[in-house]
């Protein structure tokens, strides 16, 4: 029997729909999205929890002339499918495939680019406002947004300035009490409260001047087409509060919302995860920081671990286990998380604030302002460091190196292993004067046997890897192991010295007189941009010394960086150790 989702490809077609066909047209929808999930992996919870909303906006709202802008963009996949890649959705966050999050130039249905939270209040005003300038009196402007997305300044920034304007603005929470992991804070429990009707204050989003209305039932399609047809009609801002359930349609992504929110491979029928096979693995560098935060705060009482809403993807959760009053998730609030952290330093405690290297982008004023003027020895863990694989471009960890290298006292290392990651944690709550970033990368390291006894690195320290006569080699972080596999690539024909620079702030400059005085030619690697990062900084040391040695750059080149999956992406940048092999060869 033909399915309803077979002659679905835009809005238009599902317009054309009963409302009585709609929760078949659901039924399938989730079939559709859990089938390529299940095997191509991605975000799965957000999506199926949106389901009915999606439906109903495109089914109420005319779409692409009303706006509709998705936070964050992980929960579009529904989205996605009734806006013509019904037939590319199994090639999702694939090398050449379509994106994982709502992209411009993919499709005239996705309004705003996203995958960093909290933006959509602000950029949905930003068209509404423009609209009202153009005199477009009927369009709609529509942010779907998450409790925990909502919970952020910048939405509270946007939703601030929608409150004294008469744009036509509807934001929508989708409210499913849970971001990755449960939601936090006091927002938290107001719509906690506003949902069991317990709520004794006035409703927050009215006192802001919004046209509230719900909490209604996101599942229950008549509920939703109804509302949306009467909020169609009403003009300027307005706040509908809905609420669903993350992973709905899925038993297992119900239950374990925080497992399926991006669950990896599973049995489409059962809804099982794979389990990996009993191979002893080398661990992830997220563990390796989270089990060694557990170890380091028994013995130092001063140590606090703080994350914006990543307990489960930092694994400080390990901590947060042993020691909830010292280890904080304190929402998507990446600027409250670094300088909530540098008032602790302020008191003698020692803060190791752990956020994504992407996602500390949204804090640079925090970070110079609030932590490196002040000199306060903030421990910063950035993890995701470098190219994260499938995520794509507003995820990968690249710019790091380079915005944070301009900034005064701060000391930037990125470790080689997990043994030097371990190591610079210890050594930093030893008592640094400075702040230090600590940058380290997605997923798993190389050595199985990591839990040595802890030693102290000497700050601005770079180490020699291997010596050799010909061409020298200056790595930092993990691109160690990738120079080591090029360099044996080489070996019978070149002698090539490998130096791990350890540091990129304070650049060990002792050893760098050395290597430019023994080696003619120099190769820089790294897993951040080019421009202004690390082999920025060996260039700046060669000119500002009047040394004249050859040097080649090799990291990410000035252009954003799609999604692929890690090895994929080093081959096509040309970072991988057969290219690197040739670069030697070439340089040779
Ligand atoms: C600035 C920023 N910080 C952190 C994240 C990581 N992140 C992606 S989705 C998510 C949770 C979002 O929760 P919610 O808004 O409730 O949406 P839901 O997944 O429940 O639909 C987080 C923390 C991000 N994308 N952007
Ligand atoms: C949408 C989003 O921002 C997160 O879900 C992100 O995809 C998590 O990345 P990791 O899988 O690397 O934790
Ligand atoms: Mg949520």
């Amino acid at each position: 029997m033909s399915k309803i989702l077979d002659h679905i490809n835009y809005p238009k077609d599902l317009r054309l729909l009963k409302q009585e066909q709609l929760p078949a047209l659901a039924k399938e929808l989730r079939e559709f999205i859990i089938n390529i999930v299940a095997t191509k992996e991605g975000h799965l919870g957000a999506s199926l929890g949106v389901v009915e909303l999606t439906i109903a906006l495109h089914y109420v709202f005319n779409t692409p002339d009303d706006v509709l802008v998705w936070d964050v963009g992980h929960q579009a996949y529904v989205h996605k499918l009734l806006t013509g890649r019904k037939n590319t959705f199994h090639t999702n966050r694939q090398l050449g495939g379509i994106s994982g999050f709502p992209k411009r130039e993919e499709s005239i249905y996705d309004a705003f680019g996203v995958g960093h939270s909290s933006t959509s209040i602000s950029a949905a005003l930003g068209m509404a406002l423009v609209s009202q300038l153009k005199g477009e009196k009927n369009k709609q402007h529509i942010a779907v947004i998450g409790d925990a997305s909502i919970a952020s300044g910048m939405a509270f920034e946007g939703l601030n300035h929608a409150g004294v304007t008469s744009a036509n603005l509807l934001v929508i929470l989708n409210d499913n009490a849970i971001g990755i992991d449960p939601s936090v804070g006091a927002l938290k429990q107001y719509l906690t409260n506003v949902k069991k009707g317990t709520q004794k204050q006035d409703n927050i989003f009215e006192a802001l001047n919004f046209n509230y209305s719900g909490p209604i039932d996101g599942h229950d399609l008549p509920a939703i087409i109804l509302e949306l047809e009467r909020l169609k009609k009403v003009k300027g801002p307005k706040f509908l509060h809905v609420i669903t359930t993350k992973g709905k349609g899925l038993k297992q992504a119900e239950e374990d919302q925080v497992r399926y929110h991006a669950p990896g491979k599973f049995n489409a029928k059962t809804g099982e995860l794979h389990v990996k096979a009993n191979t002893i693995e080398a661990p992830k560098f997220q563990d390796v920081f989270g089990h060694t935060m557990v170890e380091l705060a028994r013995k130092n009482k001063k140590i606090i671990g703080i994350t914006p809403a990543m307990p489960t993807g930092s694994s400080l959760k390990y901590m947060m286990q042993e020691f909830p009053e010292r280890a904080l998730d304190v929402g998507i609030a990446e600027q409250h998380a670094v300088t909530l952290a540098a008032g602790m330093a302020t008191q003698g405690y020692i803060p190791f604030c752990n956020i994504y290297s992407t996602f500390l982008q949204r804090a640079y004023d925090q970070i110079i302002h609030d932590v490196a003027l002040q000199k306060l020895p903030v421990i910063f863990c950035l993890d995701r460091a470098g190219l994260v694989g499938e995520d794509g471009a507003t995820h990968h960890g690249v710019f790091d190196l380079a915005y944070l290298r301009c900034i005064p006292n701060l000391i930037t290392y990125a470790p080689r292993n997990e043994i030097d990651l371990r190591n610079i944690m210890y050594t930093a709550q030893l008592g640094l004067k400075l702040p230090i970033a600590i940058r380290y990368p997605r997923g798993r390291g190389k050595i199985i046997d990591w839990k040595q006894p802890f030693t102290k690195i000497e700050i601005g320290k770079g180490l020699c890897l291997q010596k050799g006569k010909d061409i020298a080699i200056l790595s930092i972080g993990t691109m160690a192991s990738i120079a080591t596999e090029a360099i044996q690539l080489v070996s019978k024909d070149i002698e090539v010295a490998h130096y791990n620079m350890q540091f990129i702030k304070p650049l060990d400059t002792a050893l760098l007189h050395n290597i430019c005085k023994t080696h003619q030619t120099i190769i820089t690697l790294e897993d951040g941009v080019i421009h202004g990062g690390f082999g920025s900084a060996i260039v700046e040391f060669l000119a500002e010394n009047n040394y004249k040695n050859k040097i080649s750059i090799l990291g990410i080149p000035d252009t954003f960086i799609h999604q692929g999956s890690t090895l994929e992406l080093q081959k096509e940048l040309q970072l991988d150790a057969i290219s690197i092999a040739n670069k030697i060869k070439a340089l040779y």
